[in-house]
């Protein structure tokens, strides 16, 4: 049975008096990768930010790999084995591919591990093979398709080597055969034992990649379960319906 690497209990954030997550529960197995869906506004990435160090919950606990997450700042959060993308890709303009790594590789978790600057170049280079992106370790960032930017955005934070990757929606904007580049990344970085937890608006491409899905809505979860489960919950597809509810039981096949 595999471990829980983070568990998140009654988690609580209002803005004012709006309640952006509330009474939030759940856990990540180790290894895993783990989906969050829900509609527009429903406080997916105020979960991530809280995740991740650049919000402080209200209350509740954030526990991952045993240590307390919540109130810790971002880089300390990087320094717990946790990388994030985010929503928006903000690249390094004017910085090539390889520089781009290097910033992350500054990082203590990193230097505090590998002091030789052969190892880290070492390193870069199987990172890049591992992103496909070999041949373009020396072309500016500025000059890249949208699905290369996001594989390198997804190794800027697997640089920090991290034990978990939190991805807010890494498909967006991606075409048919970036995506498929995508999905094989998550999936081998997974069978290498990272935990990767994914907000992702498209469902078919979320739904063929988790293991386990969390749909929630107005901060509230709404439903957990195998992707097959929840394409089939009344209440998911209720929330999605005048979205994407119509399309969302042939989402898990
Ligand atoms: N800094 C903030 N101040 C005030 N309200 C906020 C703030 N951040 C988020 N909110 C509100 O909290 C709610 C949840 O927002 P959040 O961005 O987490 O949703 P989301 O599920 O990620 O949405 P989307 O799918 O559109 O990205 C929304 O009503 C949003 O307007």
């Amino acid at each position: 049975m595999a471990r829980a690497i983070l568990n998140v209990q009654n988690l609580h954030k209002s803005f004012g008096g709006l309640i952006a997550i509330d009474d939030c529960s759940f856990e990540v197995e180790s290894g895993t990768i783990f989906g969050i869906i829900g509609p527009n506004g429903a406080g997916k990435t105020t979960l991530f930010n809280m995740l991740t160090g650049f919000l402080s919950a209200n209350s509740g606990t954030i526990t991952f790999d045993g240590r307390e997450v919540n109130r810790l700042k971002p880089h300390q959060v990087v320094e717990l084995g946790i990388a994030r993308t985010f929503q928006v890709m903000k690249p390094y303009y004017e910085m090539t591919v390889w520089e781009t790594l290097q910033v992350s590789r500054q990082c203590k978790r990193v230097r505090s591990r590998y002091s030789d600057a052969a190892i880290i170049n070492r390193m870069n280079m199987d990172l890049l093979a591992r992103l496909g992106l070999e041949d373009k370790a020396d072309m500016l960032v500025d000059e890249l398709t949208q699905g290369d930017l996001r594989l390198v955005d997804i190794g800027r934070a697997l640089a920090t080597e991290p034990q978990a990757l939190f991805l807010d929606e890494p498909f967006s904007g991606l075409g048919g055969e970036a995506s498929d580049r995508l999905s094989a990344l998550l999936t081998s970085l997974r069978d290498d034992g990272v935990t990767i937890v994914i907000i992702e608006h498209r469902l078919r491409e979320l739904m063929r990649l988790v293991s386990t899905v969390m749909a929630i809505n107005f901060g509230a979860v709404l439903a957990k379960g195998t992707p097959e489960e929840i394409v089939k919950n009344p209440d998911v597809i209720e929330a999605y319906l005048g979205r994407s509810g119509g399309s969302l039981s042939a989402t898990a096949s």
